[in-house]
């Protein structure tokens, strides 16, 4: 699913209103008709709804909204926000119809003094602002959106919380954001709810498809996308009849030191459970044994050393080398990887302590082979790539640097953004909160280097890789819940997210 900015929906719903064609108020209709529907399914009337309405067509689809919902048995009062002169002419239209309705009270706010009393059960519809916000809310209109916040009622936000920028909130006034329980978001996401701390403006978003022109979405361009189902499997490469394990490449493993060999068993295992045709796994030499037992589909290459990577086999037989789950970080293990990185000449997955050398000596930086995947967790990004005090402003820099370096760069969480070397940018929706536990990094660094090794591209491995990772833990969650997953879990669940995929 395509991500688009404020000024693209505008543009594509200017080129719905000429192309369908419809109206720009028959299109509002349609568009509050939609909230409507999901109100009713969520909150069955009666209900008292209190609709906070702006100046602009956010305010529009509130009005219409509290139409149909007064004539769908509920006790409806609205509040128009008298923030400018200037009101859009369809919110006006909007207006005079429901003027001369009786069957809502309608109040003209001008100061704080007129806002109602919100109560716990009350459905409060944040219509003041929506993707035409410019500017930071100020005046009397923050007094509103504070006592929104301040309240416990139901709130629903018509396509974005009022207050809220759809892309960029590093300058904006952060006490002045309507803290949505529901946020209900016209045909597509807005990139700010995929970034974490929105989360308490957003709540639970859900998409509104109301009907925008299909050849305008398609052939619009845009450097973010949400992965799905349908785009991950055509992906997929299918497997012949005659192939065999050659056909799906052999992949290096570089993990564990004394204390971690349990980076490398899970990175081993859950390799081997996502396709590769051969896995060599360099472990030091404590976790042969270890690696034998519990991994026996795994070869072992040994290092020299007992406790920690100093050192790797000879690279021409692999198709793909993953470095870093559970290495460490000494003075021998960046020797080598000063090594591997000036020698090898296939894809590479850079993740964990391997991250934290490179970053230590950025001189390292300029020597990163095209075509690598790296993998860090926010903090591993901040020593790689920088700090920022904002999402926005880091997905940038994240961007940024992997067009710069010609690499692939995951950064994981919830909604792992997945930027490529031309400046697109995937964010990945599968994933649950039962994923932040020990290893689960692990885990897809071993399914990344898999899917490299059987010929994926970097990043569609890095897009497959993160897809089929999350999907395994949501797969998990159901049967272990949230709290009991553990990384091994996800390993376990991937022949089912497999088949998942698949189907
Ligand atoms: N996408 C779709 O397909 C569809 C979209 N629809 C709906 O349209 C919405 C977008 O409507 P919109 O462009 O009229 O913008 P909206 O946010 O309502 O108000 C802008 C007004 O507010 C003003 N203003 C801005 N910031 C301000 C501030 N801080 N303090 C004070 N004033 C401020 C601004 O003034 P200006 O910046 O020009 O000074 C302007 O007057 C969209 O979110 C969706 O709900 C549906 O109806 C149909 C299909
Ligand atoms: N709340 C969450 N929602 C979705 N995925 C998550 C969440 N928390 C963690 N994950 C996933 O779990 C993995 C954690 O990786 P990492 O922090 O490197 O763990 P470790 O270092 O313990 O192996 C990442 O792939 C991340 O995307
Ligand atoms: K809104």
């Amino acid at each position: 699913m395509k991500i688009f900015t404020a000024k693209q929906v505008a543009e594509i719903d200017a080129y719905t209103i000429i192309n369908e064609p419809i109206s720009s108020i028959d299109l509002m209709e349609r568009a509050a008709g939609e909230i409507y529907k999901w109100i009713t399914d969520r909150f069955p009337a009666p209900q008292n709804c209190k609709i906070f309405v702006g100046p602009g067509n956010n305010g529009g689809d509130g009005l219409a909204l509290a139409r149909m919902l007064a004539g769908g048995n509920y006790s409806v009062e609205v509040f128009v926000l008298q923030i400018s002169d200037k009101i859009s002419a369809d919110a006006e239209a909007n207006l005079e119809c429901i003027r001369i309705l009786n069957t809502l009270d309608l109040y003209e706010m001008t100061s704080i003094d007129s806002m109602p009393w919100l109560f716990k059960d009350d459905i409060v519809i944040d219509a003041i602002f929506g993707s035409g916000l410019s500017r930071p809310i100020e005046g009397f209109a923050l007094d509103v959106v504070n006592a929104i916040n301040a309240s416990d009622a139901n709130v629903v936000a018509i396509d974005i919380p009022s207050g809220l920028m759809a892309e960029d909130n590093s300058k904006n006034n952060l006490r002045g954001i309507v803290r949505a329980d529901f946020t209900l978001s016209f045909q597509f996401p807005k990139l700010a709810f995929l970034f974490p701390e929105n989360e308490i403006y957003v709540g639970e978003w859900e998409i509104i498809s109301i009907g925008l022109h299909p050849d305008i979405i398609s052939s619009k361009t845009t450097a973010y996308k949400v992965l799905s189902k349908e785009f991950v499997k055509s992906l997929l490469m299918p497997r012949k009849k005659f192939d065999h394990k050659g056909t799906y490449g052999h992949g290096l493993l570089i993990s564990g030191s004394y204390g971690k060999m349990g980076a490398a068993i899970l990175a081993s295992r859950a390799s081997l459970r996502s396709g590769i045709g051969l896995l060599t796994s360099h472990i030091p030499r404590l976790g042969y044994q270890i690696m034998q037992t519990a991994v026996p589909e795994a070869m072992v290459s040994i290092d020299r050393s007992d406790i920690i990577f100093t050192e790797y086999p000879e690279l021409s037989q692999f198709k793909a080398v993953a470095i870093g789950p559970g290495i460490d970080k000494k003075q021998n293990s960046f020797r080598a990887i000063v090594n591997l990185l000036k020698e090898v000449k296939v894809p590479l997955v850079i993740d964990a302590d391997a991250i934290n050398i490179i970053s230590e000596h950025p001189e390292l930086k300029k020597e990163l082979p095209m075509g690598s995947i790296f993998t860090p967790h926010v903090r591993e990004f901040e020593r790689l790539v920088g700090k920022s005090g904002d999402s926005y402003t880091r997905n940038c820099m994240q961007r940024e640097f992997a067009k710069a370096h010609g690499l692939t760069l995951m950064l994981k969480g919830a909604y792992t953004a997945i930027c490529c070397p031309e400046g697109s940018c995937y964010f990945n929706p599968t994933g649950n909160p039962g994923m932040a536990t020990a290893g689960s990094g692990d885990v897809l660094t071993g399914i990344i280097l898999s899917l490299l090794s059987q010929g994926y591209s970097s990043h569609i491995a890095a897009i497959i890789g993160a897809y089929l990772h999350g999907l395994a833990g949501d797969l998990a969650s159901v049967d272990v819940g949230v709290e009991a997953l553990t990384a091994s879990d996800i390993i376990d669940y991937l022949p089912k997210a497999w088949l998942y995929l698949k189907k």
